[in-house]
């Protein structure tokens, strides 16, 4: 209790987190006194069957979503103690979203939506942030891209251009829902490997929710989710491994 999240290399902490949905005979315990850390500057997977609290873990964890019980520490900060307007804030300067379905803003061009987080948060971006977009925008292959709409591009684009945007700002967290799940296998796998570089060249932490063996193969580490607990937690291993462990856990519930 006395040492802060990040002196132990930790990112994000949750303490005996629980989530329940509804009262009484239909309640749904969502998560049940889970404990994780995610560390710093590791990309890492939450893999668990449908229904196992993946999103809802994600979705407290990123303060978007209210714990029934128990801690969620970002850094040092304890969010669950936070209120709506201050978990606003916090989460447009210090939280990253690479959703699905992308979530571009169809009227913005490309460098428009990179840019949109500082715009939020009603800054313009510094020099400095200024040089890094621009690394961004080159490294993601986009630079002959920016001043077209996001329905000029294809999936695995829109998506470099989610990628770029959630990394601009340089927040403690990146959260990713499902990155590759409106992509083909070959361009998921290129965000995938966008992803774990991301980790391993800028030290960017990272938070992926999957139910893709092959998606969380690209993970550092992998956190298995079953019933709303965590039942398993992996070093980096191979899509047949997590195909196993998954199965076993199918064939357990
Ligand atoms: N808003 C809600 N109201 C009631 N129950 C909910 C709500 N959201 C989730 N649940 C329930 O909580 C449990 C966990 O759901 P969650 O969406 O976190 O699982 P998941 O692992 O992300 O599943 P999937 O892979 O299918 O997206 C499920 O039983 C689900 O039905």
């Amino acid at each position: 209790m006395g040492m802060n999240t990040t002196d132990i290399g930790l990112i994000a902490r949750v303490a005996h987190l629980s989530k329940r949905y509804g009262t009484g005979s239909g309640a749904v315990a969502a998560l049940d006194d889970v404990s994780i850390g995610i560390r710093h500057g590791e990309f890492t997977a939450i893999m668990g069957p449908s229904g196992s609290g993946k999103s809802t873990l994600m979705h407290v964890m990123a303060g978007l979503d209210t714990a029934s019980a128990g801690q969620v520490w970002l850094g040092d900060t304890e969010i669950t103690a936070m209120g709506d307007s201050a978990l606003t804030v916090l989460r447009r300067r210090r939280v990253g979203f690479v959703f699905q379905s992308f979530n571009l803003v169809p009227t913005l061009d490309v460098l428009g939506n990179i840019l949109l987080p500082f715009e939020l948060d009603g800054r313009r971006p510094s020099a400095k942030e200024r040089e890094w977009v621009d690394h961004l925008v080159t490294s993601l292959g986009l630079l002959n891209r920016l001043s077209h709409r996001p329905h000029q591009l294809s999936g695995g684009q829109q998506q470099r251009v989610a990628i770029a945007r959630a990394l601009a700002t340089r927040p403690d967290l990146v959260f990713a829902d499902e990155p590759t799940g409106a992509l083909d296998s070959r361009t998921g796998r290129e965000v995938l490997a966008l992803l774990a570089t991301a980790a391993r060249d800028y030290s960017q932490s990272i938070a992926m929710v999957t139910h893709d063996p092959i998606a969380a193969s690209y993970a550092d580490r992998i956190l298995f989710l079953a019933d709303g607990r965590v039942v398993d937690d992996r070093p980096r291993s191979s899509a047949e491994e997590i195909s196993r462990i998954m199965l076993g856990m199918e064939a357990a519930l």
